[in-house]
């Protein structure tokens, strides 16, 4: 089943069109990630499906409902952090969590959520003493505090260091096994690997590509890209001549003592070029096989370089 269906949403801030027809459904469980470079047009989608802004055009179901007969009953079902969080400097984390679980008539313990972001021992203390990661997770709980089934959190480890951003990563795990629908906007090819059910790559404004990482990685290309380095330059250019031989060797290029192969079966190319290498008593310093990632999905549809 379908827990967000979005259809055709367009949105404009007056001359920019920062969305542009966007489509997509969601399914229970899913965790979902749009990613896109800055001004992709993720917050805006991501804000129209939270009820917080008004399409220009499309349609918006989240849990079955619209925002436009069912404003109250969606808001108790929903949980979202945003990009800025203001909160209460001098408000403690528990003090926090209690404001917030005081607007909802569903609510789940505040000793739950503590444990859920990993923020026990920091329970008594002011927020204005939170590093930015223990604040994020702070944002996090809050979001959580009416335990909904559709939580939405957007780019919630931009600008933390890579601790902090996979303690968050656990707490995204942590709310799929309990059975959560997560929507994640994120600029880090890496997290929208890593945690995604479904990836949705947006940029200026449309869905360039949706599927599951694998998915889109596999689509690229079932060619691999294996570096070898080897210890003397002409070694490893009888290598290179040798290996344009094999069937599975798609390119080869040479750089002193580093070779680069693509290849369609990166075992099959590797098991004939140590035949070779082996016979011939040359020297195999270093092996690496590159996976393909996001980003080269990302550069391979859109023609652009991927900016961080
Ligand atoms: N309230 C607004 N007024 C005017 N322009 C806006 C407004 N909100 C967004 N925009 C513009 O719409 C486009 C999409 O912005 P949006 O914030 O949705 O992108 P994003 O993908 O979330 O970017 P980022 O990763 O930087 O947060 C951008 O060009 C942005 O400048």
């Amino acid at each position: 089943m379908s827990v967000i269906a979005v259809s055709n949403l367009h949105k404009s801030f007056g001359p920019v069109h920062a969305v542009k027809g966007i489509s997509f459904t969601v399914k229970a469980g899913e965790i979902f990630t749009i990613i896109g470079p800055n001004g992709a047009g993720k917050t805006t989608t991501l804000e129209m499906i939270e009820g917080l802004l008004q399409p220009d055009q499309g349609n918006v179901q989240l849990l079955g409902l619209s925002w436009s007969s069912h404003a109250e009953k969606l808001k108790e079902r929903i949980g979202v952090q945003l990009q800025t969080s203001a909160m209460f400097d001098l408000l403690t984390v528990e003090e926090h969590l209690d404001v917030f679980r005081s607007f909802y008539k569903r609510k789940r313990p505040v000793s739950d959520i503590m444990k859920l972001v990993n923020l026990q021992e920091q329970r008594k203390q002011r927020v204005k003493g939170l590093s930015g990661g223990q604040k994020q997770r702070l944002a996090i709980g809050l979001a959580l505090i009416n335990d909904p089934e559709v939580i939405f959190l957007d780019e919630p480890t931009t600008g933390l260091d890579p601790q902090a951003r996979r303690n968050i990563w656990e707490i995204i795990l942590n709310l799929k096994e309990l059975g959560k629908t997560v929507i994640l906007t994120t600029h880090y090819m890496e997290e929208a690997e890593r945690l995604s059910s479904r990836v949705c790559i947006v940029d200026q404004g449309q869905v360039v590509a949706l599927d599951t990482a694998k998915a889109l990685i596999q689509q690229i290309s079932t060619e691999r890209e294996i570096s070898i380095q080897g210890s003397i330059v002409e070694h490893v250019q009888d290598m290179a001549v040798f290996a344009n031989k094999i069937n599975s060797v798609k390119r080869v290029e040479t750089d002193g003592i580093e070779m680069q192969l693509l290849s369609t079966s990166p075992e099959q190319t590797l098991l004939e070029l140590f035949h070779y290498t082996t016979e011939c008593g040359y020297k195999v310093e270093q092996i690496n096989i590159r996976d393909w990632s996001l980003e080269d999905v990302f550069i391979a549809l859109t023609g652009k370089e991927w900016r961080d």
